[in-house]
């Protein structure tokens, strides 16, 4: 589906969608669980659906229903099981260890830019604790083998989402475990929440100086709550508001573990200057990836040049987002370089309008509809169904503020 977005300033109220982060873990922890956890707040987007899913599969019983999930916990383990992640990274990154845990051997399906993510750590590491791979660099691919425990080496730039994984799944191994971290953990506010959820399920996890140590034979207890609001999804709407929108983000927690919880603060600190305009920032954002693509529009309507430092792992996300986001803003006006770790943006004032591609990214489709609202022509984004990884109704909510927007299948 193609949109095109007409230049308007946003207004009126917005609650933001529950966090995909924190919604993947609550599933996971409680379809590990011994017992029945009742999850409130659950949002139908690919991602967690494609989880529950794959947590199905594996032997949970999970009954979805409006914005409520009744998940009783694994009892009996298959064999094998064929998991499709769709095009979530994180789905297929915690989920690999999990089942390997659990001793299923399985077949993981994906697509989209999934089956070009990198599994690494997995490959390197799961061969010397009696896990097997079949796979050639694509999907679907095949483990075979219980998982045991020991020490495991984990380089911490490639994704926070093996570290999470890892958690996951040693506290349901036999012998004791431990995370060394083989160099700087990017993205950490990730790993933070994964350690609350698993607090809340009763499992214990020690943070040591170089990584984690996980005690075996531990047993998820159930445990019932609402998922928080996103504020990687929030960011879209912070921003629009800094470049002159005047929406009411309602929905978040204050006291969230998330990262991205950040955004407050940036667009808070973002000051005008005397003639009105916006300052420009230098950002290091190696614990804030999912923000980029929209603080890179912010960026295109300072005065002067803005800084995203930090930021390489972006090129292995949905697309090379990098990559994305200044061939999208380059095409409608913008000045955006492409550093090998970050970009250098050169704020322009106004955007021209135009076409672009969403890069079948959903953060790339979503940023750009927050260009739009500055832009002098309308704005055809190319591909914008992909919102549907993580918001499927973003531009209904678009729409229901003022956004005005026409559809084209
Ligand atoms: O653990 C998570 O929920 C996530 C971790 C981050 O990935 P990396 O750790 O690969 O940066 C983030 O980009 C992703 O959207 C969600
Ligand atoms: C990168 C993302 O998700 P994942 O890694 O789970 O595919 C995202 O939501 O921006």
């Amino acid at each position: 589906m193609n949109i095109t977005v007409f230049p308007k300033k946003l207004s009126g109220q917005v609650t933001v969608p529950p966090s995909k982060s924190v919604a993947h873990r609550m599933v996971i922890a409680a379809a590990l669980s011994n017992g029945i956890s009742e999850i409130t707040n659950l949002y139908p987007s690919v991602d967690i659906l494609a989880t529950m899913d794959c947590m199905r599969a594996l032997g949970a019983k999970i009954d979805f229903d409006g914005d409520k999930a009744v998940i009783e916990g694994i009892k009996d383990i298959p064999e094998s099981a064929v998991l499709d992640c769709c095009e979530s990274g994180s789905t297929l990154r915690f989920l690999i260890p999990v089942a390997c845990a659990l001793g299923v051997d399985t077949q993981f399906i994906g697509r989209g830019r999934l089956p070009q993510r990198p599994i690494t750590p997995y490959l390197e590491e799961f061969p010397k604790h009696g896990v097997s791979f079949e796979y050639n660099n694509t999907m679907p691919f095949s483990t075979n083998g219980k998982l045991t425990g020991g020490k495991f080496y984990v380089d911490g730039g490639i994704s926070s989402q093996f570290i999470t994984g890892l958690l996951f799944a040693l506290p349901l191994l036999e012998e004791d475990s431990e995370i060394i971290l083989t160099s700087h953990l990017e993205s950490k506010p990730y790993v933070d929440i994964t350690l609350g959820t698993l607090r809340e399920h009763g499992c214990q996890v020690e943070e040591t100086k170089n990584g984690y140590f996980v005690k075996g034979g531990q047993h998820y207890m159930p445990f019932s709550g609402r998922v928080e609001g996103d504020y990687s999804q929030a960011a879209f709407f912070k921003v629009a508001n800094s470049l002159g929108s005047d929406i009411d983000i309602a929905g978040l927690s204050e006291k969230s573990f998330q990262g991205d919880k950040k955004i407050v603060e940036i667009c808070e600190k973002i000051v005008y200057n005397k003639n009105g305009g916006l300052q420009p920032f230098d950002l290091d954002c190696s614990d804030i990836p999912d923000l980029v693509p929209v603080l890179t529009v912010l960026g295109g309507f300072c005065e002067g040049k803005s800084y995203i430092r930090n930021a390489a792992r972006l090129r292995i996300k949905e697309c090379d987002r990098l990559s994305a986001i200044s061939q999208c803003l380059n095409a409608i006006g913008g000045k955006v370089t492409e550093l090998e770790d970050g970009l250098e943006i050169e704020g322009v004032g106004s955007l021209n309008g135009g076409e672009v591609d969403s890069f079948n990214d959903h953060r790339i489709a979503m940023s750009m509809a927050v260009a739009a609202t500055r832009c002098t022509s309308p704005l055809k984004i190319n591909g914008a169904e992909c919102v549907s990884k993580s918001y499927p109704d973003f531009f209904e909510v678009y729409e229901s503020i003022g956004g005005e927007i026409s559809r084209e299948p």
